[in-house]
């Protein structure tokens, strides 16, 4: 029988997910007995965007290459798909030609409905007139990051108010923002280090990918095997033609068996497991500053009472890691898929386009405070913590390493030899050329 395809892989999209996927769309007020709220700061991820400019012309080439030689091998019967039109009718995506990178227009539905949705859920603070004085956001220096804070801001105070926002000037190598930038250790030792990807690059030659890749390639009617190379953008381009277009079904997906994808997703979650999460003890610790800046507002007696910071999913994953979050008894390695069939660590769901982590801080009975978790808009149980609304002490106790052991400098000075910067990586793995 033929190939048909499934309504699944939204699941398995990495770090390409949109954000629809795995949004929470209860956002009732969120209330607590004797609790009143008094402060909220959040790290989001920017909306769904478009991918590098390498990504970007192999999509409008080696793609459409690819997308001809399906067609013809369907067309002399050799393949096993049930049906060609979606291939016949796929063009590179309209928005393609726009700056890489750049945020779409799904990606600006995403922002807007966030910030309606975290207004909705924090109405005593967030639904409030804008005021210079009580709000503060602050993006990277990145088109994308941007434009997520400009609609982000017009979910909460409407698209009138929102124009009214002062935002500071964005920098580079913001500390707080984008930290690890900074970190020569981190980028020397982790980021730029070949031993980093070695676990993803093992899985990629390992038998169960090799079968996947074999698989793939019998389905389409090729005789030769796929690339690695070709497999993956196959892979990234049904990730980004899903995040894209809500409804559209890309043909890019119906390949793909949930079982080729579950293979497909470990290999994305080896990778950032060993360069943004969990991999490397240096890569939570060097979240420090932005863990204090957080714990600082929240203790804050200032009159700002909300902080938003958009940035990018190195941000996000580092900080999860940094609270020890989806942190796993056994490391991502190329050989124990089967064993982390289970596994926490999933950027699918953790580090999707979008994705967001708040913090708000209520001052109980007695003027205790207590600190509610969200991630991906869903309460988190901090560990530690025994109920969400977990008191501040309990965090300062947990954390407190990080909060008196944050010598930024001193961790991310990089001593060791003259090995160059950026070239050791392979290419086309490097996370900011995605
Ligand atoms: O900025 C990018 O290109 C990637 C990787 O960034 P780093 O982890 O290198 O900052 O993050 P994204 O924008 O997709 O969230």
């Amino acid at each position: 029988s033929c190939h048909k395809g499934h309504d699944k892989y939204f699941k398995y999209l990495a770090t390409k997910t949109g954000y629809r996927f795995i949004q929470n769309d209860h956002d009732n007020p969120l209330q607590f007995p004797d609790c009143e709220l008094t402060k909220v700061w959040g790290l989001v991820r920017h909306g769904t965007r478009l991918p590098g400019d390498k990504i970007i012309s192999k999509m409008k080439n080696d793609l459409t290459t690819l997308q001809q030689e399906i067609i013809d091998n369907y067309s002399q019967d050799k393949s096993n798909l049930c049906d060609i039109s979606k291939f016949k009718s796929w063009t590179p995506h309209f928005e393609l030609n726009r700056e890489e990178k750049s945020l779409t227009m799904e990606g600006q539905r995403e922002l807007l409905a966030l910030g309606k949705r975290l207004r909705n859920r924090f109405p005593t603070l967030l639904n409030q007139k804008f005021d210079n004085d009580t709000f503060f956001f602050k993006y990277t220096k990145t088109q994308r990051t941007q434009e997520s804070a400009f609609r982000f801001v017009e979910g909460l105070f409407g698209r009138e108010a929102s124009t009214e926002v002062w935002y500071p000037r964005s920098v580079k190598q913001d500390p707080i923002l984008r930290f690890y930038k900074a970190c020569e250790k981190w980028r020397h030792t982790v980021d730029h280090n070949p031993a980093s990807f070695e676990e993803q690059e093992k899985f990629t030659s390992s038998k169960i990918y090799r079968q996947t890749v074999a698989a793939v390639s019998r389905r389409l009617g090729f005789e030769r095997n796929l690339t690695a190379v070709e497999i993956k953008l196959m892979y990234t381009t049904c990730g980004f033609e899903t995040a894209w277009s809500p409804g559209f079904d890309s043909p890019w997906c119906s390949i793909f068996t949930v079982k080729d994808l579950e293979v497909l997703e470990y290999a994305e979650d080896i990778d950032y497991y060993w360069i943004d999460g969990h991999g490397y003890p240096l890569t939570g610790k060097i979240a420090c500053p932005a863990f204090q800046d957080m714990m600082n507002h929240i203790g804050s007696s200032s009159p700002r009472h909300t902080v938003f910071y958009f940035t990018h999913s190195g941000t996000l994953l580092k900080f999860l890691t940094h609270l020890s979050l989806y942190n796993d008894s056994s490391p991502l390695l190329h050989n124990n898929y089967a064993h982390m069939r289970e596994r926490k660590w999933r950027v699918s769901q953790i580090d999707a386009f979008g994705t967001n982590l708040v913090f708000a801080n209520y001052r109980c009975k007695n003027n205790r405070n207590h600190l509610l978790t969200l991630h991906q808009e869903i309460p988190v149980l901090l560990p530690g913590c025994q109920e969400l609304l977990c008191p501040l002490e309990t965090i300062q106790a947990t954390y407190r390493t990080s909060l008196h052991e944050c010598e930024f400098e001193q961790m991310c000075k990089h001593e060791g030899g003259g090995k160059s910067t950026g070239s050791l990586r392979e290419e086309n793995t490097d996370h900011d050329e995605l």
